[in-house]
């Protein structure tokens, strides 16, 4: 029992615990997931603040040097075309003259554009020769506006060669001309060159990184200009994004990916109308190194199953330990006593329980003195009972050999009857030693008389009182007894026939000279006549009880026909 309540007890517990370690590994997890969540938020949040500063901080230096290229482009066209070239012909030397002259706006270059749009002379050779109708919708963008108007200043934008963040300006000195003078000047070195150093350094690609630097999870951030379908990195500069990105991104807004322990995260900025002019769309790109915080997160969840794990089997033993106590102990206490109890010992002795056992005990005694009282109930009723079973089987026993005595008497006379008479016999020529057995039959002479003067009661009385004379002169194993009717027959064994004839005719005379006495009547004398027939040992095969009360009732007719009152022998024809 007790191994299987640990069993039991052991499954709960494991039960238990396995949840409480999904339970703590879930919570742990969803913790961390909370934790990650809010350390990519508030990066994106400083990456967002910075943006929005920077975006503010563009569009008023975009305000004011739109102001200042309307004046400039001019200007340096004059300078450039001062000795009537061709724009198309300006030397590399007068380009870079003039740029020189304008190094108040930092990084300034100066581009010279065929009709195609091609690059045929500039100030950043790398850029020499670049077709820029390949590039987005440059074409319809500016030169298409150039058909119309003199000059066009274009938003701040990446350069679609290096990437980096510039300001565009165009100038055709008449709508028909062929050629066309762009000057761009380079954000950054222009904020540079107006502000601080310190202040631009806040704007620099590099400075981004200190994001990355301080975030503990931060691995890698970019900033995508999109044009279009062109998305274009501010900080990794000619860094691309994918096509599908980018789409997922400005559909979703919010696009995240997981790979192995590395997560990436991209959040759209700032979203604009692709059709509008000075439209941009901003997408920022952070990725995040989680190996070290899964670790730690595996770390936790192990660590919480163990504890669970160790408080458990603290929690069995000392569970096992006060169960045994309070709960097997008692109730082997309790089994042993109904193992006494059921051999019969009913004085228990109980120690001391605790707790419902001791509730249980106490009803335990009351229970074993309430079976004591009733066995012992129960063992009183027994002996009642038997000594009851006994006077009923002595009364039934009694009852039997009276309603067997009441069966061989003779309700009248009280004399044995004809089937007793016929026991007797049976019985006496069984015997070899009551040989010569001698049967004798009488009968009262003249009893209708006797019955029709003194009425039939007074008959009984005579029958009764001729009975009484006869048995009182034979003894056992002799037998008197009533044939029926007025009939009588004497079973005599050991009697020769002479000695039965002198018997009977002693009891002949007896009853001839005892009248019976009945108040109001004069005495009534009745006279008897008898047969006697004896049967020796050798005759005793063809001997039967029929067979002598035949010879003996023959031996009675001689009686009766030689005028009553007298014995006679039976003698065979
Ligand atoms: N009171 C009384 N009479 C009985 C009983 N059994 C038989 N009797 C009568 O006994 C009488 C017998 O009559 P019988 O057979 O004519 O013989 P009997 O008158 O004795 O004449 P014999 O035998 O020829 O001397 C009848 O009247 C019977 O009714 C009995 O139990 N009680």
């Amino acid at each position: 029992m007790q191994q299987r309540l640990f069993k039991i007890l052991l499954s709960i517990g494991l039960l238990l615990i396995t949840s409480l370690g999904l339970g703590f590994g879930y919570l742990i997890h969803l913790h961390t997931q909370e934790f990650l969540d809010a350390e990519v938020a508030s990066l994106h949040q400083g990456i967002q603040e910075r943006v929005t500063f920077l975006d503010e901080i563009t569009q008023r230096e975009d305000t004011y040097l739109d102001q200042r290229l309307q004046v400039l482009l001019p200007n340096i066209y004059r300078l450039l075309t001062a000795d009537q070239t061709p724009l198309a012909q300006v030397s590399l030397d007068r380009l870079f003259l003039i740029k020189n002259m304008y190094a108040e706006y930092g990084q300034l270059d100066i581009y010279i554009l065929d009709p195609h749009s091609n690059i045929i002379q500039t100030t950043n050779p790398k850029e020499l020769g670049v077709h820029l109708a390949s590039y987005g919708t440059f074409r319809e963008r500016i030169f298409d506006r150039l058909q119309t108007q003199t000059l066009y200043i274009d938003r701040f934008s990446t350069s679609a060669v290096e990437g980096s963040l510039r300001k565009f300006a165009f100038y055709r000195p008449k709508t028909s001309s062929d050629y066309t003078l762009e000057i761009s000047i380079d954000f950054y070195s222009y904020l540079e060159k107006r502000y601080s150093k310190e202040y631009t350094e806040l704007f620099k690609p590099s400075a981004f990184n200190t994001f990355v630097q301080t975030n503990p999870f931060a691995y890698y951030i970019d900033l995508y200009l999109v044009k279009a379908h062109s998305a274009f990195s501010l900080i990794h500069q000619n860094h691309q994004m994918s096509q599908e990105n980018i789409r997922k991104v400005q559909a979703l807004g919010y696009l995240e990916k997981q790979e192995g322990n590395f997560l990436k995260v991209y959040q759209l900025l700032k979203e604009a109308n692709p059709d509008e002019i000075l439209g941009h769309t901003l997408i920022l790109e952070t990725e995040f190194n989680l190996q070290n915080l899964n670790r730690l997160r595996n770390a936790l969840i192990l660590g919480s199953v163990l504890l669970s794990l160790a408080l458990l089997v603290m929690m069995l033993f000392i569970l096992r330990a006060r169960l045994h106590k309070d709960f097997i102990e008692p109730l082997t206490q309790l089994k042993s006593n109904l193992e006494q109890l059921s051999q019969g010992h009913y004085l228990l002795s109980l120690p001391e329980f605790k707790y419902e056992f001791k509730d249980i005990a106490a009803a335990f005694v009351q229970m074993s003195h309430a079976v004591q009282a009733r066995e012992l109930a129960l063992l009183e009723a027994r002996q009642v009972l038997e000594q009851r079973v006994q006077e009923r089987t002595l009364a039934l026993q009694e009852a039997k050999s009276y309603a067997e005595s009441l069966a061989r008497t003779d309700m009248l006379t009280q004399l044995p009857n004809r089937r007793y008479l016929e026991e007797h016999f049976e019985y006496l020529i069984r015997d070899q030693n009551t040989y010569p057995l001698t049967l004798v039959i009488f009968d009262l002479d003249f009893f209708k008389k006797v019955n029709d003067t003194y009425g039939h009661h007074l008959g009984d009385q005579v029958l009764i009182h001729v009975g009484n004379l006869g048995s009182s002169l034979i003894q056992a194993p002799a037998m008197l007894g009533r044939l029926g009717g007025e009939e009588f027959v004497i079973l005599l064994p050991n009697m020769h026939k002479q000695a039965a004839w002198i018997l009977m005719d002693e009891l002949r005379i007896h009853v001839s000279q005892t009248p019976v006495y009945v108040s109001g009547q004069p005495p009534i004398y009745v006279t008897l006549s008898a047969g006697v027939v004896t049967v020796t040992q050798k005759e005793k095969t063809q001997a039967s009880f029929k067979h002598l009360l035949r010879c003996a009732d023959e031996a009675l007719y001689q009686a009766k026909a030689s005028g009553r009152n007298c014995v006679r022998l039976y003698t065979p024809n």
